[in-house]
C-alpha cells in the first residue's frame, strides 16, 4: 500500500474476531496524520481497546492491514516489530498497573532509554547519558518535582503516577502514542490537568495521538478529528468543529445528549 508522507499510521478494514465468534472489530479504516490527535469514542465494549491492541501490534489482526509509515504491522517481522514498539507508545487507564511497585519511579522511567542506548531524543540534548539528569528533565516536561525520582510508586497519586507513565511514553521520542482512556480511573480535577498536559506535550514535541474514550466531551476536548464506534464498527467520523452538526450520526447525537446531559 502507499503511505502519504504526512500519514503515521493507517488502517484498511481491519477486522479482528475472538473465539467465541464475535468481531470485536469490524471493517474499520482510519488514518492518523502527522501532529494530529485523532479520538476513538464509544460505549464500553464497543472495540476501542481491541482496536487499540491491534495498532500496537498486541494483537493479530484477523482480515485487513495495518502501516505503520512504510511498516505493515499485520506482516511485520522481529526487526519490524522492534521498531514499532520504539515508535508507537501506550498511555493505559491505571497507572499503578504500568509501574511495578517494586521499582523506584526512575528505574520505571528510565527503562525504554536504558533498553534503548542509541535512541537520543532531540529534549535530551547533552544529557542523554546522565540518567539522572536525564530523568529529571522528563519529570519536568510532566511538571513533576524531581524529588519523586527515588521514590516508590505508592507513595505517588494517581494522578502523578500518570504523568510518570506519560514520561516514560515520551522518553523514546515516539511518533505516536496510543491514550487508552489515560484520565479515566483519576478524580475530575486531575483529568483535566492531565489532558492539558497531554496537548502541551503534542504540541512541544509533534507527535501523534489516538486518544480513546468512552467520554465525548474529553475526546473533543483532545482530538482534531473523531470516529465513533458501535458494536466493532466506525459508524460516524467527524472534524471536532462538526460536532454538533446536524448531519451527525443519530448514535453519536445519543452520545452527545450524554455529554450536555
Ligand atoms: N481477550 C478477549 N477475548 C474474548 N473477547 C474479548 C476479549 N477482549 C475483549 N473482548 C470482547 O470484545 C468486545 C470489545 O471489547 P473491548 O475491550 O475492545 O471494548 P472497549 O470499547 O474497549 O470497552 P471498555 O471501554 O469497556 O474497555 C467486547 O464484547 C469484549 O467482551
Amino acid at each position: 500500500m502507499r503511505i502519504v508522507e504526512q500519514e503515521v499510521l493507517v488502517a484498511k478494514n481491519v477486522t479482528k474476531q475472538y473465539s467465541s465468534g464475535q468481531k470485536a472489530v469490524d471493517q474499520v479504516s482510519f488514518v492518523i496524520k502527522k501532529d494530529e490527535c485523532l479520538g476513538l469514542v464509544g460505549e464500553s465494549g464497543s472495540g476501542k481497546s481491541t482496536l487499540a491492541r491491534c495498532v500496537l501490534a498486541l494483537e493479530k489482526v484477523d482480515q485487513g492491514e495495518i502501516w505503520f509509515k512504510e511498516k505493515p504491522l499485520h506482516l511485520a517481522n522481529k526487526e519490524d516489530l522492534r521498531y514499532i514498539r520504539r515508535e508507537v507508545q501506550a498511555v493505559f487507564q491505571n497507572p499503578a498497573a504500568a509501574l511495578n511497585p517494586k521499582l523506584k519511579i526512575i528505574d520505571s522511567l528510565m527503562e525504554p532509554l536504558d533498553f534503548q542506548k542509541n535512541i537520543q531524543p532531540s529534549f535530551l540534548k547533552g544529557i542523554r547519558h546522565q540518567r539522572e539528569k536525564a530523568a529529571e528533565q522528563l519529570l519536568e516536561m510532566v511538571e513533576l518535582p524531581s524529588k519523586y525520582l527515588s521514590c516508590y510508586p505508592h507513595e505517588l497519586s494517581g494522578g502523578q503516577k500518570q504523568r510518570v507513565t506519560i514520561a516514560r511514553a515520551i522518553s523514546i521520542e515516539p511518533a505516536l502514542i496510543i491514550l487508552d482512556e489515560p484520565t479515566a480511573s483519576l478524580d475530575v480535577s486531575v483529568q483535566a490537568k492531565i489532558m492539558n498536559l497531554l496537548k502541551d506535550l503534542q504540541q512541544y514535541l509533534g507527535v501523534s495521538y489516538l486518544f480513546i474514550s468512552h467520554d465525548l466531551a474529553a475526546v473533543n476536548f483532545m482530538s482534531d478529528r473523531i470516529m465513533v464506534m458501535k458494536q466493532g464498527k466506525i459508524v460516524d467520523e467527524f472534524s471536532k468543529y462538526d460536532l454538533f452538526s446536524l448531519k451527525r450520526e443519530p448514535y453519536t447525537k445519543e452520545l452527545l445528549h450524554v455529554f450536555e446531559g
